[in-house]
């Protein structure tokens, strides 16, 4: 069995109308029957355009969204049957990265406090004393000095915040931790440190991760499986080299035809699928399969009918698509988009996105995320750690403004039902040293995001 399994899993929201908002006039289907296993000690990378459900489905694991149907079993425990107050004990072994690390910890925390919340929630540690070395230990091994401790979240760059981040996911001591764009809100030249970081950790503690993110690059390096993800729906799952070496559904094949030949003196003769219209509105999903309005291989009648299933071709590789052999074969004629023909200057040219999403190719060999995947010979080990040094000096001379970290804590609407009646709440009158006045609703989102 494996340690994380999803079944059939569905996350609908409903739209609500009326005065008092109480007429369910339709709903988004945000999630719309996932299911995906996750094996001990492995990465599991989920890929897709915005507003494809990615988010939503790593929020359904960790139950801070209602499922609305299917199954999440960890280590054989269904989490989607559990009672509530289970449900908090065994959030200790799920814990979450959030992209935005600043508008996740709460700023009128310093960063012990923020680390030792959960802990204290789960009761990991005899007393503050034990709890602090840990916690020392953690902030080191994530490379924060140890200093870290007595300052608070505005004190420290993107970089360092998200360490904190996974700092805090680790003094829980987890079995899994989902990664929601651990990466994309961070300057690119942080971006690999991180994701390096993320590989260390895994191999020493043996963690899992469900990574999910919008750029190719980030997840191709990072995990042994990726799933990609279409309005609401996998459309396909495959080991990553095999997904990257032989994409199968129409989809897949046009993301990763929008991924540039990283050898400039390679000449690049590979047909760009560009696709042809918009998203769908998950709130109103195409019939048959969710992609037919798009798909340049959409054959009349059976596309629009018929919903494909995520059927296993063999090798672990699972596609859902009626006609993956008939396209495989180049037998099936081509109903509508365009391919163009790749040359070096086109490619150079064309944006490295599909559609009207923001999935990401990986760019040019070179990039920082590229580099990390040279970890063999070292080199982007080596290369990150005297920016880790920067990223030190930075916050050890030069605290950001207050006010400027304040400004950045944009707040979001959070709209998590099981983490308001959790026990987190923002504790009062801690101001933060620099007397920066914090605004509401990033406290509360800190607050809401903590109690995970
Ligand atoms: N609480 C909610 N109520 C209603 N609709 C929601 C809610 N949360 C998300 N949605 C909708 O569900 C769909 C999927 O959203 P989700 O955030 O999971 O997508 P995503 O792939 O993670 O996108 P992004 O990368 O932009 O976050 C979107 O159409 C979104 O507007």
């Amino acid at each position: 069995m494996s340690l994380l399994e999803l079944d059939g899993v569905k996350v609908h929201f409903p739209i609500k109308k009326g005065v008092l908002f109480d007429r369910t006039v339709g709903h988004v289907y945000a999630v719309d029957g996932v299911s995906l296993k996750v094996e001990a000690g492995e990465t599991y990378g989920l890929v897709g355009e915005s507003g494809c459900g990615k988010t939503t489905l790593g929020r359904s694991v960790l139950r801070l969204v209602d499922i609305t149907e299917g199954s999440v079993v960890l280590d054989g425990t269904d989490l989607a049957k559990l009672p509530n107050e289970e449900m908090r004990r065994f959030r200790r072994r799920l814990q979450m990265v959030f992209q935005d690390p600043l508008g996740s910890l709460n700023p009128r925390q310093n960063i012990e406090s923020i680390l030792s919340e959960g802990m204290v929630a789960h009761g990991i540690g005899k007393n503050q004393e034990e709890r602090r070395e840990k916690i020392k230990a953690i902030l080191e091994r994530v490379g924060l000095p140890s200093n870290a401790l007595a300052r608070y979240p505005h004190e420290f760059s993107g970089g360092q915040r998200q360490r904190i981040g996974i700092a805090r996911a680790l003094v829980l001591e987890p079995d899994v931790i989902i990664c929601d764009e651990p990466v994309s809100a961070l300057d690119v030249s942080i971006q690999a440190q991180v994701v390096n970081l993320l590989e260390e950790l895994q191999e020493e503690l043996g963690l899992t991760y469900l990574v999910i993110a919008h750029d190719l690059a980030v997840v191709r390096h990072i995990s042994d499986v990726i799933g990609v993800m279409y309005l609401g729906s996998l459309v396909e799952e495959a080991p990553s080299d095999t997904l990257y070496a032989e994409p199968k559904h129409p989809y897949t094949k046009a993301l990763m035809s929008a991924v540039p030949v990283p050898d400039p003196e390679v000449e690049d003769r590979r047909e760009r699928i560009l696709l042809t219209g918009d998203l769908p509105s998950p709130a109103n999903p195409p019939t048959g399969c969710r992609f037919h309005t798009r798909c340049p291989w959409a054959q009349a009648e059976k596309c629009a009918t018929e919903r494909p299933e995520l059927r296993d071709v063999g090798g672990g590789h699972r596609v859902a698509c009626h006609y993956t052999a008939e396209i495989a074969a180049g037998t099936l004629k081509r109903t509508h988009g365009e391919v163009v023909s790749a040359t070096r200057e086109g490619v150079e040219d064309a944006p490295a996105s599909v559609g009207s999403g923001d999935v990401t190719a990986p760019e040019q060999s070179g990039t920082p995320v590229e580099k990390a995947a040279v970890e063999e010979s070292g080199t982007a080990v080596e290369k990150a750690e005297p920016k880790v040094a920067d990223e030190k000096a930075e916050a050890e001379t030069e605290p950001e403004k207050p006010e400027a970290a304040v400004e950045k804590a944009e707040p979001k609407a959070v709209t998590e039902p099981e983490a308001t009646d959790d026990k987190a709440q923002p504790e009062t009158g801690t101001e933060s040293e620099a007397g920066a006045e914090p605004e509401a609703g990033a406290e509360k989102k800190a607050a809401a995001e903590k109690a995970v």
